[in-house]
């Protein structure tokens, strides 16, 4: 018998919503066309909660995404909001979904389809095949550590703090993610850190090595300084298989490893916690972008990296690995077609809206399991 998936849809803000609704359109194919029931609950994360509840995430939706078996996410964030006190900001939404489910893995690969090379700012040759994946610590670190503020001094000046902090545990647990996902893939890690100016760097190294000698001595390690790999990544991004890093590292360098694959429009991400004995585990599924104020509420946003982000929520939360297949084919064929959002366009190309998009993944999708 199939298992009906309780999904909790936040949509968010800006283009949040506008991206979301056209995973939605997928789910639903899937629920009539593969005969997979899905349970989506929609609630509200970010400024609209702000809006309508007057917190980034209510106690009761927090509570829902502590029930569902996963939770797909929009965007948050935006300029009617960016006036707020820290803690009362839509961001703190994610932040708080992200530490209370315990998500501390965060998976965001950079694949190049084919029909894209030439939608990167960078030589074809440099971007042709690409496919990496950072796994990025997502619960520690600078966005978490205490001590934090804004504080005003005798002189009159303010001075701003952040504490960047990481305990042996927490290291070795999104280590073990990468490892294990390098053991599927190339088998080679590329842990990145400042191991030359930060003590928690140093840390990070350490413990990562001994895990690789206790763990995973089949697995190819080797340690790079952030900033050289921020460099390596425009220079010879092929050269990596699995990067692991932290929080803030993690954050920079998959933004810069989203435009290899031509925009942060394509870049899914899943946000995991520890598996449990019966094998499900707390997921959240995002697009790496934000909420584009810039683009928002005009129907030009690109869609696939959050109907992406559903397809690794069918692999890693359903183990539905033949209809995740289906949509990666799907948006394969549609870029093929020269079907393109602004974001992914190239001279000559027909620009189609958000919607129009959707329309033709959900057409190829019908195509492919005719
Ligand atoms: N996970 C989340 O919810 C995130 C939220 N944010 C929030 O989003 C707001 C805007 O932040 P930005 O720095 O502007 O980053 P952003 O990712 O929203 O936008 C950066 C640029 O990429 C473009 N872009 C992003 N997604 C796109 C898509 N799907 N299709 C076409 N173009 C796309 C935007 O138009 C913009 O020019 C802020 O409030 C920020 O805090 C930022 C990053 C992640
Ligand atoms: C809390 C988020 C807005 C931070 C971010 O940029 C991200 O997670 O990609
Ligand atoms: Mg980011």
């Amino acid at each position: 018998m199939t298992t009906m998936k309780r999904v909790l849809v936040l949509a968010g803000d800006g283009i949040g919503p506008e991206v979301v609704r056209e995973a939605l359109r997928v789910i639903d194919w899937i629920d009539r066309r593969r005969h997979v029931p899905f349970d989506v609950q929609q609630g509200e994360v970010g400024g609209a909660a702000i809006d309508a509840h007057g917190t980034p995430l209510a106690d009761a939706t927090m509570a829902l995404a502590q029930e569902a078996d996963a939770v797909l996410l929009g965007a948050v964030g935006g300029p009617k909001w960016d006036a707020l006190p820290f803690a009362q900001r839509p961001e703190r939404g994610l932040l708080r979904l992200r530490k209370e489910l315990q998500l501390y893995a965060n998976l965001r690969p950079a694949t190049v389809f084919a029909p894209l090379v030439d939608a990167s700012t960078l030589k074809p040759e440099i971007v042709r095949g690409l496919d990496l994946m950072i796994v990025r610590e997502l619960t520690g670190g600078i966005y978490f550590g205490e001590p934090r503020g804004i504080e005003l001094l005798p002189d009159g000046q303010r001075r701003g703090i952040n504490t960047q902090v990481y305990t042996t545990s927490e290291i070795h647990r999104v280590g073990r993610v990468a490892f294990d996902l390098a053991r599927k893939r190339g088998s080679k890690v590329c842990s990145a850190d400042k191991a030359n100016v930060m003590e928690s760097g140093r840390l990070w190294r350490e413990e990562i090595q001994k895990l690789r000698d206790e763990s995973y001595s089949d697995v190819e390690l080797e340690h790079m300084y952030a900033d050289a790999v921020a460099m390596e990544l425009l220079r010879r991004p092929n050269r990596f298989d699995v990067i692991v890093t932290d929080n803030l590292f993690g954050d920079i360098l998959s933004d810069e490893a989203a435009m290899m694959t031509g925009s942060l429009g394509m870049l899914p991400s899943a946000s995991l916690g520890d598996q449990r004995a019966d094998g499900g585990r707390k997921a959240l599924y995002e697009p790496v972008h934000g909420s584009a104020p810039d683009i928002a509420g005009k129907d030009l946003a690109n869609p696939i990296a959050t109907i992406l982000s559903l397809s690794m929520m069918l692999r890693w939360s359903f183990d539905m690995h033949t209809e995740a297949d289906l949509i990666e084919q799907a948006v394969e064929g549609v870029l093929a077609s020269g079907t393109r959002t602004g974001d992914i366009m190239a001279p000559g190309m027909a620009r189609v809206s958000t919607t129009v998009m959707g329309d033709s993944i959900l057409h190829e999708l019908d195509k492919l399991s005719a």
